[in-house]
């Protein structure tokens, strides 16, 4: 396996060929830049994708909890989130390799968007498998992939959410494989797609580091960071893991509760480094929230880009070796930290982000003196479930809207 027991290619026979192909180019452009790949995803990323993102002092977070609290501004990327880092790499990755199609899935969009802007960037035609639940909760970002030239592919197996657009795609990848990349969505599925997500996304941790100590004068003594499939947590926390000084913490989305409804396999949150169990999905050994006899539990969250039963190999290996501490706050303290950052740093945040804020917000006493928080995206998208949900709670934080 890849991180301990966890990781591994658990494919059926069919997808070797396309995994062995990938794990090889991964080797030779990921790793060893040959061509000068890593050269040019850098220079892309500058001035297609808007790096090096900001890390910012956040004057009114660090009166509020009389610590330094710095914010890494991912939500600045082009196109609001830290997605792009990783679609723009496997895209330019897809060239290299003489690849013609490129194929993704996605739950919240926020992946699928990120994938069809690249795509076209780099002149790919681009199709994006997505759940048909998702597409009718998530429309403004069917049409933004739509506007950036992608199809987007309804999928309507099962729940019709991200777990069936993830088998889809590697069903269509493993009959095309040989004019076809797959652009996967985070830190998942067969090795080597966990390092290399992880790899693309590691650009947010470096500039991190070497920012906050030329701020600050030294390390951080937590970084947070939210956690959903897990690629803006690792792609935050992977060069600080030598760090022992410094704390990592994942915030997973409680959702609603963190009881379990065995009998109907449904579980009302996406917590699963802190409650699931070890399993294999979408080609990896990981933890999930699974049902005794091994059934893959619907999970939940307020935000879409958290709610995903599975979880990177990397993480659940980093939590078993308490390298990483797996945290999660339930949806109402996300929402409270989506409308506090908006209202106080004029900052609309994800609300995936907002469950890091939250975090911060009931526990920053034991964070110490210096806090580094990643921003993963932008909320806009996620305006409309906000204004509605805020409606539905008393919220502390939330201004008259
Ligand atoms: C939901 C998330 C995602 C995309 N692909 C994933 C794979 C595993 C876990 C999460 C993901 C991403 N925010 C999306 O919008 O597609």
């Amino acid at each position: 396996a890849t991180f301990g027991e966890y990781g591994g290619q658990y494919v059926p026979e069919a997808l070797m060929p396309a995994v062995q192909e990938l794990e090889d180019a991964y080797e030779r452009y990921v790793l060893e830049n040959e061509d000068g790949f890593i050269d040019e995803f850098r220079e892309r990323m500058r001035d297609f994708g808007g790096r090096p993102t900001p890390l910012q002092r956040a004057d009114r977070l660090s009166d509020r909890y009389d610590r330094e609290i710095y914010l890494k501004r991912e939500d600045l990327v082009h196109g609001g989130a830290h997605k792009l880092n990783n679609a723009l790499g496997q895209v330019l990755l897809a060239k290299y390799m003489g690849k013609e199609r490129i194929v993704a899935e996605t739950g919240a969009g926020q992946h699928g968007t990120a994938t069809a802007m690249a795509a076209a960037h780099l002149d790919m035609p681009c199709e994006i498998y997505m759940g048909r639940t998702d597409i009718n909760r998530q429309r403004p970002n069917v049409y933004r992939m739509r506007m950036n030239g992608a199809e987007v592919n309804p999928v309507t197996a099962g729940s019709g959410t991200l777990k069936e657009a993830i088998n889809e795609t590697m069903r269509d990848w493993a009959t095309t494989v040989e004019r076809t990349h797959y652009v996967i969505g985070s830190i998942v599925g067969p090795h080597p797609f966990p390092k290399l997500v992880r790899d693309f996304q590691s650009v947010i941790g470096r500039e991190a580091r070497e920012q906050v100590r030329e701020k600050a004068g030294r390390l951080p003594d937590s970084v947070l960071a939210c956690a959903g499939g897990g690629s803006n947590t690792m792609g935050t926390f992977h060069e600080f893991v030598p760090d022992e000084g410094v704390k990592l913490y994942a915030v997973e989305a409680g959702g609603s509760s963190l009881e379990i409804d065995e009998a109907n396999a449904l579980a009302p949150n996406s917590a699963t480094l802190s409650t699931g169990t070890d399993g294999v999905l979408h080609g990896a050994m990981t933890k999930l929230l699974q049902s005794g006899d091994g059934q893959i539990m619907e999970s939940h969250s307020v935000s879409a880009g958290l709610d995903y039963a599975g979880v990177g190999p990397e993480l659940s290996y980093l939590v078993d070796t308490d390298r990483v501490t797996p945290v999660s706050v339930d949806d109402d303290a996300a929402l409270n930290g989506f409308h506090r950052l908006s209202n106080l740093e004029g900052i609309i945040p994800a609300l995936e982000t907002s469950h890091a804020l939250g975090y911060l917000e009931e526990n920053y006493e034991e964070l110490g003196d210096l806090v580094v928080v990643n921003v993963s995206g932008r909320g806009d998208k996620d305006l409309e479930t906000v204004l509605e949900e805020t409606e539905k709670r008393d919220l502390e934080a939330a201004p008259d809207v």
